[in-house]
């Protein structure tokens, strides 16, 4: 038989199995249909099984690269289990409840982050149900962009699921495999009109949008980032609990060092304006780097560089500073275009290094516009091992992972400075505006105790950090 005649052998089947009904049901989203379909029954078919698995196999898996197959539970199991033995492709299973005890995790199965996992699915409808699967497996940063579904009632599920960048392949439609249950005299051209009318009248309603970054925990990003001091980053926020970044914008080097002294335990990364320094030496960086070492955080020096590539490399290599001997990454504008990247890429001398691209400002008034950050974003991503992430004040900015958002104007109310300067509360940051590193300058610097308000900012920091990964926000 040819991949058609046994598309339409199986479509009998199934009507002759009930897996296909025809009356007045009501589908998990609430909608009233004249069909359903219940695959649940084919447990008892085991040619219908082999069937639907050969036929899986045959049309969506020869050129599809996946590392792992995931059934959407219940149903999609058994299909997707045949299939792993088939193909030879190793299972994961997602489980309905996290377990009350133990490791609480909801993909059982060895895998890397990163890996490819291919979603099965018996009928979609809204994607609802695919779609919780594909959160669950990009929590463990694993790839879910592709499902094959045994029939898509084509009720708005592809559109859905298209919008959270997962692609479906059906075996059937709602409306081919009606065709075949009329040409084969299975149902009648009346039941078949009805079933149409329906299809064009019902939409499922539109679904959460879940491309959203920010719900992945730090050590699975770690695993995402591509380059090696964001890779650190993220691990040390993951050690060390906490996502504070302290702007040290103080002018002499005692004062700095004794400051960190007090604070250094509290933070992940130190941020640096070197130039605002009016006693520096190179003694001083012996010290920052010993505090670095001890205390584990890491050191950006803000130096936002702005011009073209030439001149950026020779800052970064020489003069005073010497900023790349001791910096784990620098701040950079996108504004000279993309000569200031290539430049720093070729200025690495192969050691770690990173670049947090300025994709939009904190002060009020600046001129960057949307299509600005856009672009900068596009370019930003030509260069996956020079780049940490963005400093950026939205969510949206961009989705990738294993980048890092490190967003500046942070104070414990919203305010303003004077000079333009724009406070978020830590909340509204990390809650809806997307922060994965926190910077906070004065907020902790001009406090009258440096220590106890940097433990009150790590503290709030990152009791919201669990808030957005456990999926419990109350916005
Ligand atoms: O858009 C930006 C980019 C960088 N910064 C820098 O962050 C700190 C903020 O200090 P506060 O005292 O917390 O205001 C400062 O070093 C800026 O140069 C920013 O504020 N906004």
């Amino acid at each position: 038989m040819c991949d058609e005649q046994k598309l339409e052998h199986l479509a009998v089947k199934l009507f002759e199995i009930n897996a296909v009904k025809f009356g007045e049901f009501t589908t998990k989203s609430g909608i009233k249909t004249p069909v359903y379909f219940d695959l649940r029954v084919i447990v008892s078919y085991p040619e219908v099984m082999q069937l639907i698995s050969n036929l899986i196999h045959d049309f969506a898996l020869k050129d599809t690269k996946c590392d792992h197959l995931c059934g959407v539970p219940y149903t999609a199991l058994p299909i997707a289990t045949l299939l792993s033995v088939q193909a030879n492709i190793p299972m994961l299973m997602r489980r309905k409840e996290a377990k009350a005890y133990g490791t609480k995790k909801m993909i059982e199965g060895h895998y890397k982050a990163g890996q490819k996992c291919l979603i099965i699915e018996d009928v979609v409808t809204s994607g609802s149900s695919v779609l919780e699967t594909v959160k669950d497996l990009r929590k463990e940063g694993l790839v879910a962009e592709e499902a094959v579904i045994i029939l898509d009632r084509e009720q708005g599920g592809r559109q859905n699921l298209a919008t959270n960048d997962v692609a479906i392949k059906s075996l059937f439609t709602m409306s081919n495999l009606i065709n075949i249950l009329v040409e084969h005299n299975k149902i009648s051209a009346q039941m078949a009109l009805k079933v149409k009318n329906y299809l064009n009248d019902t939409k499922a309603p539109a679904v959460e949008n879940i491309q959203d970054r920010t719900l992945l925990p730090y050590e699975k990003r770690a695993e995402l980032a591509t380059n090696s001091i964001a890779k650190e980053l993220f691990n040390i926020m993951a050690t060390k609990k906490t996502n504070l970044c302290l702007s040290v914008d103080l002018t002499t080097t005692t004062s700095i060092l004794d400051l960190l002294e007090k604070v250094g335990e509290h933070v992940c990364l130190v941020k640096t304006h070197i130039d605002i320094i009016e006693d520096f030496s190179a003694d001083f960086i012996t010290r920052l780097k010993s505090l670095a070492k001890r205390f584990n955080f890491l050191i950006l020096e803000d130096r936002k560089y702005a011009d073209i590539g030439n001149t950026v490399s020779l800052q970064y290599l020489k003069g005073l500073y010497k900023v790349a001997e001791w910096a784990d990454c620098v701040t950079v504008h996108s504004l000279p275009g993309e000569g200031i990247l290539k430049a720093l890429n070729n200025s690495t001398n192969g050691v770690s290094q990173g670049v947090f691209l300025l994709a939009e400002m904190s002060s009020e008034g600046n001129l960057i516009t949307p299509d600005y950050t856009e672009e900068t974003v596009k370019m930003a991503l030509k260069y996956p091992n020079l780049m940490c992430g963005f400093v950026c004040q939205n969510k949206s900015t961009f989705k990738e992972p294993g980048l890092i958002q490190l967003t500046p104007g942070v104070q414990l109310e919203s305010t303003k400075d004077g000079l333009g300067q724009v406070y978020n509360t830590p909340e509204k940051v990390m809650l809806e505006k997307g922060a994965d590193v926190v910077v906070v300058g004065r907020g902790i610097v001009a406090a009258k105790s440096p220590e106890s308000q940097a433990l009150v900012y790590k503290d709030v920091l990152w009791k919201n950090y669990l808030k957005r990964v456990s999926g419990k926000m109350e916005l």
